[in-house]
C-alpha cells in the first residue's frame, strides 16, 4: 500500500555522522524481508514509538542526491497533484539512479590514512557498499568527498551503445589513391570505381553496410581494400547519440529588433533585481522568439547564474540543440527522452556538479539540479505535453514557477498562440506581457487560403488532395521550392462527421462532440453522460454520408507519389521516427533539398524553420475540431497558426491551404486571418458560456476496475460523499464512463468538478486519494488529476 507517512528507522551506529537528508537508503520494509529504497526525508534524536525499530540497512549514496530545494517541492508537488510523495521524490532524479546499478567508489585524490588503503588496495576504484565499510573508513570518505577526491560512479549498461558496426575511411592520401588506381589492371572496373569513391570522399567516415548498399560494393571489396591499405577499417557504435552535435559553428548574438529589445530588457531586469516574475512572450512565428531567449540565457550568465529552459519534446530537435550549443558551448546540457539511462544520468551529474549552466530540455526536465537559477524558459507554453499523464500528474508551468519563486527569478512563457489561461493571466497582470507582433524578415504572415472541401468531396470523394493543393503543389514543385504537408491525426476516428456538410454530432446538453463507441455502435457524451445510437443521416443535410473520420500518412504518401511521380517526399510519423536518429535525419535531408515535399503528422508543425518553404498545406482541419474536450477549438487555432507560420519565414514569401469541411468555424475563419487577438476573445465567451477554464477550475477523477460495475458504483459513491463538501457553485459532471472505457479489460468511469473556490475540497481529495488504496487489493484504483488535459 503506498501512504504519504514517513517511517522510522534506526540509523546504526557507524552510519549516524555520514547519513544525510535527501540520501537514499535501502531498509526492509512491511512482512517478510522485502527489501526497497528509501530517502532520508528528516533526522531525529527522539523516539517515543513502542515499536521496536528496523535498522537502516545500506546507505546508497555519498552526498544527497536531493537537495533542499528537491526536498521542498517534493513535499509541494505531493499536495498539488494528489500523489505519492514517494513518486514525487522519485521523479527528481534519473533513471539510472531509480534502478540497481552497480556502484563504485572512485578516487580522484590521493589518501594516507591507513584503512582506506586497505579499503583500495592500490585501485583508484573499487566496489562502494557503505554496509560492509567500518565507521572509521566512512568517517574518512565523508571527508575526502567534502574535499572532492572521490566520487560514486554508476555503472550503467547502454544496450543501445553496445551495438557496434563496421566503418572505414581512406588511410592514404589522394595523391597515394591517385598511385594506386595507375597500377591497376585494366579489367579491375570495381576496385577503379571504389579508388575513386576514396578520393572524392577522401576524409570522410562511412558505415559500411551503408556504402555496400547504396554504392554496389560487397564487404570483401572492402576487406581487400584494406589489406593494400586504401583504408582502415574499426568498429564504431550503431547508435549515436543524436544530440551530441560535435561540430557547431558557434554562433554570435544578433542585433535586435526594437521588439526583441524591448521583451529582453524587461527580462533581463527582473533577473538583475531577483524577480520572482511571470512573463508571457507572445510572438507571432517567425518573430525571433529564440534569439530572445538565447539573450536573455546569455545576460543571467554574465550574472554568474544559471538558466533553464523548455522545449516540447517533439520540438527538441537537434535544429534546437545546435542553436544553443552554438551560442554557450559546453555550458550546455541537454535532457531528453531519446538519450540512453547511461546519458541522461551524465548530463544529469554534470547539471548537478555545476560543470554545466544552461539546462535544454522536455518536460521532466523542469526538475534538473540546476543551482542559482537565474531564469526559467518555456517555449511552445501552451503545448499539452507539458503535462504528465501519469503520477504525479504535474504541469511543467506550475513547477516552473514554483521553482521561479524558490530562487528568486523570472519564469518566461513563450508562444504565438498562447494558452486561454496564460494569455488571460496577462491581461489582468498577474503575468507581464511581452509582444513581439512583426515577422523578423519584415514581411507579412503568409497568406492563407481554406479549400472547402464539401465541394472537393463532390468531385473527389476518395481522395485527399484536393484540386486546389495540386495545382499550388505543382506551382512550388516547379519553382524549385519546397511544400510542407500536414495530416492532422488528432481525434482521429473517434467522432462522427457528416462527409456532406462538415457537421459534427454534438451532445444536446453540453455542446461538446459526442464520442463514438465502437463496442455498443453508439455515441456518447463524457461530460453528462448522454447517449444515442449512431444516427442513419446527418440531422443537419440529411445525408448519408455520415461516417468517422480519419485518414493515413500512408495513403496520402501514396496519392502524391501518383499525382507528382517526379517529386521526392519525405514522410515523417511516428512510424518513420520510430529509430533513434531517424527525426534528424529527415530534417536534414529535406533542409538540404534532397527533397521536395515534407509529408507528416503534427510533429512538423513547430519550430521548423526552413527558408525555401514557400507552401504549406494542411489536408484535415477538422480532426481535431472533432475531440470531445472543449479545448478543442483552442488546438485546432493554435495547431493550424504554428503550422502556418512555416511558410514564407525568409525572402520568399509564403502561402498556406488548409483543407477543411468547417470554413465557417470560427477556430478556423481565425487560424486563416492568423488572428489570435479575435480568437481568444471569441473562446474567451464560449468558455464562459460553458463555465470551463479559465473561469472554473477542473478537477477530474478517475475510477478503475475489473467490472464496469465496480467502477461505476464507486464513482456515484464519490459523487455522493464529495457533494457534501462543495458548495452551491460548483458543478458535478458525471459519472460517465470514459471514451475507451475498457483497457486491457479494466473499466474506467471518470467525473469532473468545475469549481472557483472550495475550501473543503482539497482535504476530501486527500483523503481519497489513502483511503482508497484500501480498496486496492479488490482491483480498485482511483486517479484524480487537477486541471486535466484530456476529457475523452
Ligand atoms: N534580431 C535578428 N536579426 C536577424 N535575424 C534574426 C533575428 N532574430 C531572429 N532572427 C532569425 O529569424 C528567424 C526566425 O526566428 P525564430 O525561429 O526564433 O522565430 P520564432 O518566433 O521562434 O518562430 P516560431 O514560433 O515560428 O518557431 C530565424 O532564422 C532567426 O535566426
Ligand atoms: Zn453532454
Ligand atoms: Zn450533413
Amino acid at each position: 500500500m503506498q501512504t504519504n507517512h514517513p517511517f522510522t528507522y534506526q540509523i546504526p551506529e557507524k552510519f549516524q555522522d555520514f547519513l544525510q537528508i535527501g540520501m537514499r537508503v535501502v531498509v526492509e520494509f512491511g512482512n517478510g524481508n522485502r527489501k526497497i529504497q528509501g530517502f532520508v526525508t528528516g533526522l531525529t534524536d527522539e523516539y517515543s514509538g513502542e515499536h521496536q525499530l528496523k535498522s537502516v540497512i545500506d546507505v546508497l549514496d555519498l552526498n544527497p542526491v536531493l537537495s533542499d530545494e528537491a526536498m521542498a517541492m517534493a513535499d509541494w508537488l505531493t499536495q498539488r497533484t494528489f500523489a505519492f510523495k514517494i513518486r514525487c521524490l522519485q521523479v527528481m532524479l534519473p533513471n539510472a539512479m531509480r534502478a540497481s546499478y552497480r556502484k563504485t567508489l572512485k578516487l580522484t585524490g590521493k589518501i594516507t590514512d591507513s584503512d582506506l588503503i586497505t579499503l583500495f588496495d592500490h585501485q583508484s576504484e573499487v566496489e562502494f557498499n557503505p554496509r560492509k565499510l567500518t565507521s572509521s573508513q566512512l568517517n574518512q570518505i565523508e571527508k575526502l568527498r567534502k574535499a572532492n577526491q572521490v566520487e560514486i560512479v554508476y555503472h550503467v549498461d547502454d544496450r543501445a551503445k553496445s551495438k557496434l558496426v563496421w566503418a572505414f575511411k581512406a588511410q592514404m592520401t589522394v595523391e597515394e589513391l591517385q598511385t594506386a588506381k595507375k597500377t591497376l589492371r585494366k579489367n579491375a572496373a570495381k576496385r577503379k570505381r571504389l579508388l575513386d569513391f576514396l578520393i572524392t570522399n577522401h576524409e570522410q567516415e562511412f558505415v559500411q553496410s551503408d556504402v555496400t548498399r547504396e554504392n554496389n560494393f560487397t564487404a570483401s571489396d572492402l576487406k581487400t581494400a584494406a589489406q593494400k591499405g586504401w583504408i582502415t577499417r574499426y568498429q564504431i557504435e550503431k547508435y549515436r547519440n543524436p544530440y551530441q552535435i560535435d561540430k557547431v559553428q558557434p554562433s554570435t548574438p544578433k542585433k535586435l529588433t526594437a521588439e526583441q529589445a524591448q521583451a529582453t530588457n524587461a527580462v533581463d531586469q527582473a533577473i538583475d533585481e531577483d524577480q520572482a516574475a511571470t512573463f508571457l512572450l507572445e510572438g507571432v512565428t517567425g518573430s525571433g522568439k529564440t534569439e530572445v531567449y538565447l539573450q536573455i540565457i546569455q545576460h543571467a550568465l554574465a550574472q554568474g547564474k544559471s538558466a533553464l529552459m523548455l522545449v516540447p519534446e517533439i520540438s527538441l530537435t537537434p535544429q534546437i540543440v545546435r542553436q544553443f550549443k552554438a551560442r554557450f558551448g559546453d555550458q550546455v546540457a541537454l535532457l531528453h527522452s531519446a538519450l540512453s539511462d547511461g546519458e541522461r544520468y551524465d548530463e544529469w551529474r554534470r547539471i548537478e556538479k555545476g560543470d554545466a549552466q544552461v539546462v535544454v530540455g522536455a518536460r521532466s526536465a523542469i526538475f534538473a539540479p540546476i543551482k542559482n537559477l537565474g531564469v526559467i524558459i518555456m517555449d511552445e507554453e501552451h503545448e499539452t505535453s507539458y503535462k504528465q499523464e501519469d503520477m504525479p500528474r504535474y504541469h511543467a508551468r506550475d513547477v516552473a514557477q514554483w521553482r521561479g519563486q524558490y530562487h528568486h527569478c523570472p519564469v518566461v512563457l513563450g508562444s504565438a498562440t498562447p494558452s486561454l489561461e496564460s494569455r488571460a493571466r496577462a491581461q489582468k497582470g498577474v503575468y507581464q506581457w511581452l509582444r513581439l507582433t512583426k515577422r523578423i524578415n519584415g514581411k507579412d504572415l503568409p497568406h492563407v487560403q481554406l479549400v472547402d472541401m464539401r465541394q472537393a468531396g463532390r468531385y473527389a470523394p476518395t481522395t485527399d488532395i484536393s484540386q486546389e493543393l495540386a495545382t499550388e503543389i505543382q506551382k512550388k514543385l516547379a519553382l524549385n521550392e519546397q511544400v510542407v504537408l500536414m495530416l492532422n491525426r488528432r481525434g482521429y476516428s473517434s467522432f462522427l462527421m457528416c462527409r456532406e456538410c462538415g457537421e459534427v454530432i454534438k451532445c444536446p446538453n453540453c455542446d461538446i462532440s459526442l464520442t463514438y463507441h465502437k463496442d455498443t455502435n453508439s455515441l456518447k457524451c463524457h461530460y453528462c453522460g448522454h447517449e444515442e445510437p449512431v444516427p442513419q443521416v446527418c440531422p443537419n443535410c440529411h445525408s448519408k454520408a455520415v461516417r468517422y473520420f480519419g485518414t493515413g500518412t500512408q495513403r496520402v504518401e501514396k496519392e502524391l507519389t501518383e499525382l507528382f511521380p517526379t517529386a521526392r517526399v519525405l514522410r515523417m510519423d511516428v512510424d518513420t521516427t520510430r529509430r533513434k536518429g531517424a527525426h534528424e535525419r529527415i530534417l536534414d535531408e529535406f533542409g538540404k533539398h534532397h527533397a521536395d515535399i515534407l509529408l507528416g503528422t503534427q510533429m512538423i508543425a513547430k519550430g521548423l524553420d526552413f527558408p525555401n518553404v514557400t507552401l504549406v498545406g494542411v489536408l484535415n482541419a477538422d480532426t481535431s475540431l472533432g475531440l470531445p474536450d472543449f479545448r478543442a477549438s483552442e488546438r485546432t487555432f493554435q495547431l493550424l497558426t504554428q503550422v502556418s507560420g512555416r511558410a514564407g519565414r525568409a525572402e520568399k514569401e509564403g502561402n498556406v491551404l488548409i483543407q477543411t469541411y468547417n470554413p465557417d468555424h470560427y477556430a478556423i475563419q481565425y487560424a486563416q486571418r492568423q488572428d489570435y487577438e479575435h480568437f481568444f476573445g471569441k473562446e474567451m465567451q464560449v468558455r464562459h458560456q460553458g463555465g470551463y477554464p479559465p473561469y472554473y477550475y477542473t478537477i477530474q477523477i478517475t475510477a478503475s476496475a475489473r467490472t464496469e460495475a465496480d467502477a461505476a458504483q464507486k464513482m456515484f459513491q464519490i459523487r455522493g460523499e464529495i457533494v457534501n463538501y462543495l458548495s452551491q457553485n460548483a458543478v458535478i459532471l458525471g459519472p460517465t464512463p470514459q471514451s475507451i472505457m475498457r483497457i486491457n479489460n479494466r473499466y474506467y468511469y471518470q467525473l469532473v468538478i468545475k469549481y472557483k473556490n472550495e475550501p473543503q475540497l482539497e482535504n476530501y481529495l486527500q483523503n481519497l486519494l489513502l483511503t482508497s488504496q484500501k480498496e486496492e487489493r479488490n482491483g480498485l484504483q482511483i486517479v484524480i488529476d487537477r486541471d486535466p488535459m484530456n476529457f475523452i
